[in-house]
């Protein structure tokens, strides 16, 4: 037993060596104040007692903040860490695990068909862990009766399911996932294996059928244990909790599950319900008089655990300290299933959690996510709120912030059209456009994400500062200012685990292209892009003009080259 001798250690720190690019880093940097110191000091040479453009001091606040961001950036990522973890050494410890509470938030049936949640449980209720020592429990904020059906099926399910990734040692426990590869994973000389597979995979199939046909009103009509949604309105009902499966009377090693708790929280248009933070406080509330467990993990319905031992990785960070208040939560890296290749949104963000993410972690330890995180619940209480304060701070220090640059190219434009014989230009900013940009190629290169990816990311970037972003600020300004307030609309989820696999092929062939729809969102970047599109017209068109009067007052190379890129 682990009192028997010095016990092993669960996790080890493992700083990571980055030597060129701090060098890289640096001469960004060097670029960055050179910049600004050369536009500082033609802003106070400007002569003849005549006030300087006002674009000129525009441009250099831009880049005096992309100079300030980049130091950030910097510095978050100078010294990264990974942490190795020892989950096998656990296993003399098993009796001090801690219980785990495991929470599912789901909000729309629609949106979110119930079968995505089914999978997500699956896989939680599957992970490796003291069964007895787990709870878990699901969030409906759609209050639907086709969601409490299908866990319950799922319940059925599960009792068949569980054990057999036990035995068989499967390692994606969500069965979307596991049954869409094309056959089973094992060799096919196992007759024993290829039997229950078979029968797994036709019992999988009919929960699913079971599931996509079920019908609301008919199940409501069934009373019973549907009774009490019986005219219960999605946004105003008294709390539904129902337990699915219940172990705690039976805590022996044997039992196969988890126990598994449906909470509808109660709704009323009198309270707001504060979306997924309400959702997590009720979950927080009601396990604390259920199970009360120290630890709590958090994933959202669309989500699955990608490894079985996520739970005791976990468990090696969270017990690993000789001083266990260092760590209050670890947070898992997202990982998105389905995921388009060459990530054309620009928002599978690989680079920034492997580059910032372990730069963080060398600092003080990772962001919380918001999700994926097992974490000590009086913690979570403790810095609940704080939330959106990390969550801006990761958004401040992510290398992304191109939003400076959005801005800063334009204006740089307008002040080079004026003064097109200022030749400072050609040098830093030549420089700089270039190195910034061989820098962010070569993180995608290092983290093994494709020229592609880089180039998709890169579009997206300009596309989401001028978009979703500047709609954001102004929307917290709004509600800042009492004016409006914010709306949250649930993203639409569906369980494709290969998208393109699918044979609708009309779809498939718009899964990488942006669907334009009538949002507001749209009209900035659309009218950055006309701007531009004029300024090339124009410039190109006084260019040849240039040319054939022979005057030197036609626009650079590096206009063209900002308009184009930008
Ligand atoms: O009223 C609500 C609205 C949402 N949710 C749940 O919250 C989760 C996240 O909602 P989603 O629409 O998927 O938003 P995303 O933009 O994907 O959320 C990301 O960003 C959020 C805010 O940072 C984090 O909380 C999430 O974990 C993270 O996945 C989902 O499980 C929802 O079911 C609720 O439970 N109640
Ligand atoms: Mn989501």
């Amino acid at each position: 037993m682990a009192s028997a001798g010095k016990k092993l250690q669960l996790q080890e720190r493992v700083p990571l060596r980055r030597t060129a690019w701090k060098f890289a880093d640096l001469a960004v940097l060097s670029l960055l104040l050179a910049l600004v110191a050369s536009r500082a000091a033609s802003l106070l040479r400007s002569d003849d007692g005549e006030a300087p453009p006002r674009c000129w001091l525009v441009a250099l606040v831009c880049e005096v903040w992309f100079t300030l961001v980049w130091l950030l950036n910097m510095n978050g990522k100078w010294n990264p860490v990974r942490f190795d973890t020892f989950p096998e050494r656990l296993s003399e410890r098993i009796d001090e695990l801690p219980a785990v509470d495991l929470f599912v938030t789901t909000a729309d049936p629609k949106l979110e068909p119930p079968l995505v949640t089914v999978n997500t449980v699956l896989s939680l209720l599957a992970v490796d862990y003291p069964v007895h020592k787990l709870a878990c429990y699901v969030s409906d904020d759609g209050c639907s009766p086709v969601t409490f059906y299908a866990l319950r099926e799922a319940v059925e399910f599960a009792r068949l399911w569980v054990p057999f990734c036990k035995r068989h040692d499967v390692q994606v426990r969500a069965p979307f996932v596991y049954f869409s590869a094309t056959g089973p994973e094992r060799g096919t000389a196992d007759d024993v294996f290829l039997r229950e597979w078979t029968s797994m995979k036709s019992e999988y199939e009919n929960l699913v059928t079971r599931i996509e046909n079920a019908d609301e009103s008919s199940l409501v009509r069934r009373g019973g244990e549907f009774a009490e949604f019986l005219g219960a309105e999605r946004r105003n009902h008294p709390t539904i909790i129902k337990v699915l499966w219940d172990n705690s009377k039976r805590s022996t090693v044997e039992e196969v599950l988890p126990s598994l708790v449906y909470i509808s929280r109660e709704k009323s248009p009198r309270h707001h319900h504060h979306f997924k933070a309400g959702a997590m406080n009720v979950l927080t509330r009601v396990s604390a008089v259920l199970t009360n467990a120290p630890i709590m993990l958090n994933v959202d319905c669309d989500m699955f655990t990608n490894n079985p031992q996520v739970v005791l990785h976990a468990m090696c960070l969270l017990l690993g300290f000789d001083d266990e208040v260092r760590s209050g939560f670890v947070q898992a890296p997202q990982r998105f299933y389905g995921g388009l290749k060459d990530d054309p949104f620009g928002n599978q963000m690989e680079v920034i959690f492997q580059k910032l993410g372990w730069g963080i972690a060398g600092l003080q330890g990772m962001f919380y996510g918001g999700t994926e995180s097992p974490s000590y619940k009086e913690l979570q209480k403790k810095f609940g709120t704080s939330k959106e304060l990390i969550e801006s701070a990761r958004t401040i220090i992510s290398g992304d912030m191109f939003a400076a640059q959005t801005v800063d190219i334009p204006s740089r434009i307008e002040v080079a059209k004026e003064v097109s014989s200022c030749s400072y230009e050609t040098g830093t900013c030549w420089a700089l456009f270039l190195v910034y940009n061989i820098y962010t190629f070569m993180e995608y290169m290092d983290c093994r994400v494709s020229a592609r990816a880089w180039w998709n990311n890169q579009r997206m970037q300009r596309i989401t500062s001028a978009s979703s972003w500047l709609l954001a600020f102004l929307t917290v300004l709004l509600k800042t200012l009492g004016l409006s307030e914010t709306v949250f609309e649930v993203t639409r989820k569906d369980n494709k685990s290969t998208p393109d696999s699918g044979d609708d092929s009309t779809e498939d062939a718009d899964l990488g292209r942006f669907t334009f729809d009538s949002s507001p969102v749209f009209i900035p970047p659309t009218a950055l892009t006309i701007v531009n599109i004029v300024a090339i017209s124009v410039g190109a068109w006084r260019a040849v003009y240039a040319t054939a009067e022979g005057v030197p007052s036609g626009p650079g190379v590096g206009e063209f080259v900002c308009c184009g890129w930008l």
